[in-house]
């Protein structure tokens, strides 16, 4: 029905200790494309029982897993690296059907998903320990890593599968266990990950993917005294409840969570390559990203000419059905992402702001949003607090350094920021004062499975990708031999 080479990628079916099943109930629901709304697949809607065991597998596998050497993991890893790649048109067609992103970002995205399994796999191996200088002859200290054990993951609907696979390369490379939840709206990327894992001889148990119930899941999750490790990528909002969820069992937590990214163009930089980027990190995934750049501040000097060339670039985006040709623009996820994203820019135009391109749903109808530039902008406006997530790009004028800082860091976020300068005692001033986990510089692109992916302040907690990353799985352990 999707067209796939390989139709068998399309599973409607959770996989728990290596068997593909329904829920206990049999009940199911649909998944839909976001493109026109039609029914792609319907997948299990299972709940806390069907979890439980997802972690009972997970718990026995883990006993063998644990015990196999970096080297057999690396191997199985990199078996599913190849895999995904062999299939890297398929899983992009599911995604685009399922996520609505252009089919090129899609294999874009299959690629980088690919790449934190190709990453873990090579960083399996290297998980060393240390020897620590003694305090006492008769004694020698040293530190071993151990996996932390049974984890759970909870995945976001707009990277579908390169969520999943920088929280589960790296745990299978450090020798843990793991049950997914993939967001509602795009599990069947999720699903074909996990037949592409089998494949490639990752343990039945070892690996779960449970679709259902959100709450009923999380609960399980984040109360089993079996789970050691959650990690979660999403709103701030539900990241804040499953923290509180977790706390009476004290896991381990890695919370990637909202953003809003300041992107300062300052009058000496280059605009050109400022508007590559904003176009970049703005427009990708139709601004559906955490790390998307949420605030334009533009320095009095170029903000005129800025607003221009921006506009003038956000002409040449096209809007369409991610599997048309040349589409750079697809729908939003749902009606409330459309719903919300409307709503800011009312706000914005109600209290003052200029609209210099789009402002309004596009012609198209559905979720689509034409790609918008807003001028005039100010603190008093939501847009100045809330993640857009959608193609919006708010512009607010300023005059010092000092005060684009204080702009940028005034947010409860810190996840990434961008600035544009040419002058090199500012990079390094404006990258130290910067309060964000990551901070692009003259470009707005800053996603790579080699660097460590993560925020600070409510945007959550830990980092993902990178060595880093594997640390995230990793417990230390200290033994002090005495009596030498
Ligand atoms: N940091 C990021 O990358 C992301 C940020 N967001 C932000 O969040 C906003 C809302 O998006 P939304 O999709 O609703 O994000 P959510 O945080 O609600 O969803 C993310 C994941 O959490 C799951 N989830 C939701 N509630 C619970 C719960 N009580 N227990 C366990 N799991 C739960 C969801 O499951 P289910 O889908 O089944 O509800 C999904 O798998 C966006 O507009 C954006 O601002 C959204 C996605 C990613
Ligand atoms: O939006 C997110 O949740 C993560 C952004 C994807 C990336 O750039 O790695």
């Amino acid at each position: 029905m999707l067209d796939l080479k390989d139709p068998s990628l399309l599973r409607q079916a959770c996989y728990i200790d290596g068997q593909w099943v329904g829920a206990d109930s049999g009940e199911t629901f649909p998944v839909t494309n976001p493109a026109g709304g039609a029914v792609i697949a319907h997948v299990p809607r299972c709940g806390a029982a069907e979890t439980e065991r997802a972690f009972q597998a997970a718990d026995r596998a883990f006993a063998t897993w644990r015990e196999t050497t970096a080297a057999e993991r690396a191997r199985i890893l990199r078996r599913w690296f190849d895999l995904m790649l062999t299939h890297q048109d398929d899983l992009a067609r599911i995604m685009t059907l399922e996520q609505g992103k252009p089919l090129a970002e899609a294999k874009g995205e299959i690629a980088y998903a690919a790449a934190y399994v190709e990453w873990f796999a090579e960083e399996a191996r290297r998980a060393y320990g240390d020897v620590i200088p003694s305090p006492a002859r008769d004694r020698q200290i040293v530190v071993t890593k151990e996996p932390v054990g049974v984890c759970a993951a909870i995945t976001p609907w707009n990277f579908p599968s390169a969520m999943i696979t920088r929280k589960v390369a790296p745990a299978l490379a450090a020798g843990c266990t793991i049950v997914l939840k993939p967001a509602e709206q795009t599990p069947l990327s999720a699903l074909a990950l996990a037949e592409l894992a089998a494949r490639a001889g990752v343990p039945a148990g070892v690996f779960s993917v449970v679709t259902g119930r959100a709450s009923a899941i999380g609960g399980v999750m984040t109360g089993s005294p079996l789970v050691r490790k959650l990690t979660f990528t999403g709103s701030t909002g539900v990241g804040r409840l499953l923290m509180a969820q977790c706390a009476p069992t004290i896991k381990k937590l890695s919370l990637e969570l909202g953003g809003n990214a300041p992107f300062i163009v300052f009058d000496d930089a280059d605009l050109d390559a400022a508007v590559a980027g904003a176009i970049a990190s703005k427009y990708r995934n139709a601004g559906q990203t955490c790390v998307c750049s949420n605030r334009f501040l533009v320095q009095d000097g170029v903000y005129d000419q800025f607003a221009e060339k921006l506009a003038a670039a956000v002409a040449l985006l096209k809007v369409g059905g991610g599997l048309e040709e040349g589409v750079t623009q697809g729908p939003l996820i749902d009606e409330p992402a459309i719903a919300k994203v409307e709503s800011l820019v009312e706000d914005a135009i109600a209290k003052g702001a200029r609209v210099v391109s789009g402002g309004k749903r596009h012609a198209l109808g559905g979720t689509w949003y034409e790609p918008t530039v807003l001028a005039d902008v100010s603190r008093d406006m939501e847009v100045a607090r809330e993640e857009i997530f959608g193609p919006v790009a708010p512009l607010f004028r300023f005059k010092t350094e000092d005060e684009a800082i204080a702009i940028a860091n005034d947010t409860e976020f810190g996840l990434a920021a961008y600035f544009y300068s040419k002058d090199h005692a500012r990079v390094w001033r404006v990258s130290r004062r910067l309060e964000y986990g990551m901070v692009g510089i003259n470009t707005g692109l800053i996603s790579t499975e080699v660097a460590p992916f993560g925020g600070v302040k409510c945007s959550g907690t830990g980092r993902e990708g990178s060595k880093y990353g594997l640390d995230e799985y990793m417990e230390v352990k200290y033994l002090a031999l005495g009596g030498l």
